[in-house]
């Protein structure tokens, strides 16, 4: 059943360059693009092809230009507690502890402390960050803490998880433990993710299916459903036609000048 759907959506900037606002920079050139529910899309795409400003839009934080996006048969206006928001950085309270970071929105409705601190703690432990739930954001690795960022997310019960390139600044080992939480947490939570990512690994390694973009003006060159069993092993034969398939649609990308 279908959750997501973009429908013929552009979005185009004033260039920053032109301190006149009269040239203007297309982001994104008439994206349709369906999502289902408890799918996990990966946007791959090379830098700058309108990954993050696709997923803003899904989120609310930005207006397409042209077109519509819609979540649960209702078109994107604002934000809303049916979209979590995962962010590269996890922006966390540093002047709050663990729990009070992931019940942070439950505090911020007016629920009180003891019924905000048992609802945490279901999320705190699907995280696998039980026994850490006193600790201050600055006690805890960057994976822990993006862990603390996702449990926030997922205690507003949200249909769909948007994640702009959260795991960017770990390590490859780290990177590679947070990609078998994410899968197992995603299961279990049932939910709906949509994750932008540059790095072709990753996206195979996480999602059901990967939208394939192009540089600027950024368009969906491909949909590709993934068809690996989990957990997926990036050394296997199927794995690599793949990334072969994905590195040779985004090859001749790297030849267009910016
Ligand atoms: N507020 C803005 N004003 C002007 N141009 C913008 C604005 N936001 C994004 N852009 C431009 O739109 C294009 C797409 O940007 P976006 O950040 O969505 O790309 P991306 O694929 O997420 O890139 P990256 O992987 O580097 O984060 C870029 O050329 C960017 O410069």
């Amino acid at each position: 059943m279908t959750l997501i759907t973009i429908d013929h959506v552009s979005r185009l900037f004033n260039d920053p360059r032109d301190r006149k606002g009269n040239t203007t920079v297309k982001a994104l050139d008439d994206i349709s693009l369906s999502v289902g529910r408890n799918e996990f899309l990966c946007l791959l795409g090379p830098s700058g092809c309108g990954k993050s400003t696709l997923l803003n839009m899904i989120a609310g934080f930005d207006k397409p230009s042209s077109g519509t996006v819609s979540v649960g048969g209702q078109v994107v206006t604002a934000p809303g507690s049916d979209r979590g928001f995962v962010f590269q950085q996890p922006t966390l309270m540093p002047w709050l502890t663990v729990w009070e970071n992931v019940a942070f929105h439950l505090t911020m409705r007016g629920m009180d402390k003891r019924e905000s601190r048992e609802k945490a703690q279901r999320f705190i432990d699907m995280v696998r960050l039980t026994g850490f739930e006193n600790h201050f954001p600055s006690e805890l690795s960057g994976g822990m803490n993006q862990r603390v960022g996702i449990a926030r997310a997922l205690l507003m019960n949200p249909e769909v998880i948007l994640m702009d390139e959260p795991f960017g600044a770990l390590d490859e080992q780290t990177k590679m433990e947070m990609h078998a939480e994410l899968v197992r947490i995603w299961r279990e939570s049932q939910s709906t993710i949509v994750f932008v990512t540059h790095g072709i690994d990753e996206s195979l390694a996480l999602g059901t299916h990967v939208a394939v973009m192009s540089a600027r003006p950024g368009r969906i060159r491909e949909l590709l459903a993934i068809d690996l069993p989990r957990p997926r092993d990036a050394t296997s034969p199927q794995f690599n036609d793949y990334k072969r398939h994905i590195l040779q649609m985004l090859r001749p990308e790297a030849a267009v000048p910016v």
